[in-house]
């Protein structure tokens, strides 16, 4: 469960580029549920994702998982709870270290104990299985360097990774945006495999609306550092990508430039 309470973030704040990105934003992603989020550019939303893992210093409000305030903890010590991967491929995995050592390493993420017991035997087989439901082969190529893979193979790497030191909560910011459209689209099939198998709650940044509607449950827009709609249920059920676009425009009282949200 992620629950934001009246979260404001105010980028280089006093100075003469003083920047309000998150406007009191409060949200309950309930325990298991798959929240997609959509916005303009500059919105807030990784912003928002910032605010969960404790990246974003925020100025004002309270940040609880699974029940636990953590508005106070630091980024190592909420990396327990949640997992996040990027947009960037290269961004969550190290080039020059093994398939292996970096699945060990996101093993490892937010414990105390060592490096060797990450690397055990018991792990590989582990790691073997994780990595097999990719469908890649990568289950005998632990030893090879990560950096050899194609993006999409990393991307999907690092999805298995997230889910590895056995968080609950996992953050997908325009995880797909980098990857052409086929790996795009094996990459999203993935995910709702992990988060089904390993009943996750999700919060995924996407500018697709199409991934937006397709995937989980409930979907929010953002627009200039608030929630500007939020709809499950049977009333997203019935949308369609240009019924948000309206809404959007209902809800704000303007037209939506395309170059901020995607149609596809
Ligand atoms: N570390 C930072 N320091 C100063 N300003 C920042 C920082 N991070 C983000 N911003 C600014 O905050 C605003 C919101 O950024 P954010 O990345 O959250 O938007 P976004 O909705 O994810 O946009 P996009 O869809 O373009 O990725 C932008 O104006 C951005 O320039």
């Amino acid at each position: 469960m992620v629950e934001l309470n009246n979260i404001n973030v105010i980028f280089n704040r006093g100075t003469i580029l003083e920047n309000p990105v998150l406007k009191g934003v409060s949200l309950l992603v309930e325990q298991g549920q798959f929240l997609t989020v959509i916005g303009s550019n500059g919105a807030g939303k990784s912003t928002l994702l910032g605010a969960v893992t404790g990246e974003t210093p925020i100025i004002q409000g309270n940040v609880v998982l699974n029940g636990l305030d953590v508005t106070k903890q630091e980024v190592h010590q909420r990396a327990r709870q949640c997992a996040r991967v990027f947009q960037d491929p290269l961004a969550g995995t190290c080039a020059e270290l093994s398939i292996e050592e970096n699945m060990a390493l996101a093993y490892m993420r937010g414990k105390k104990r060592g490096w060797a017991s990450a690397l055990s035997s018991q792990r590989r087989k582990i790691f073997q299985e994780r990595i097999s439901i990719l469908g890649l082969g990568l289950e005998d190529r632990l030893g090879d360097s990560i950096g050899l893979l194609s993006g999409g193979q990393r991307q999907a790497v690092s999805l298995v990774m997230a889910t590895l030191a056995g968080s609950k909560i996992l953050l997908l910011d325009e995880h797909t945006a980098a990857l052409d459209p086929r790996m795009a689209m094996f990459v999203i099939e993935l995910t709702k495999t992990l988060v089904s198998e390993f009943q996750l709650t999700v919060i995924m940044v996407t500018h697709s609306m199409k991934d937006a509607l397709a995937c989980g449950d409930r979907t929010v827009m953002m627009h200039q550092g608030e929630i500007v709609l939020d709809v499950s249920g049977e009333q997203r059920a019935n949308l369609q990508v240009t019924d948000l676009l309206d809404m959007f425009s209902h809800v704000k009282g303007e037209e939506l430039s395309d170059d901020g949200l995607l149609l596809n």
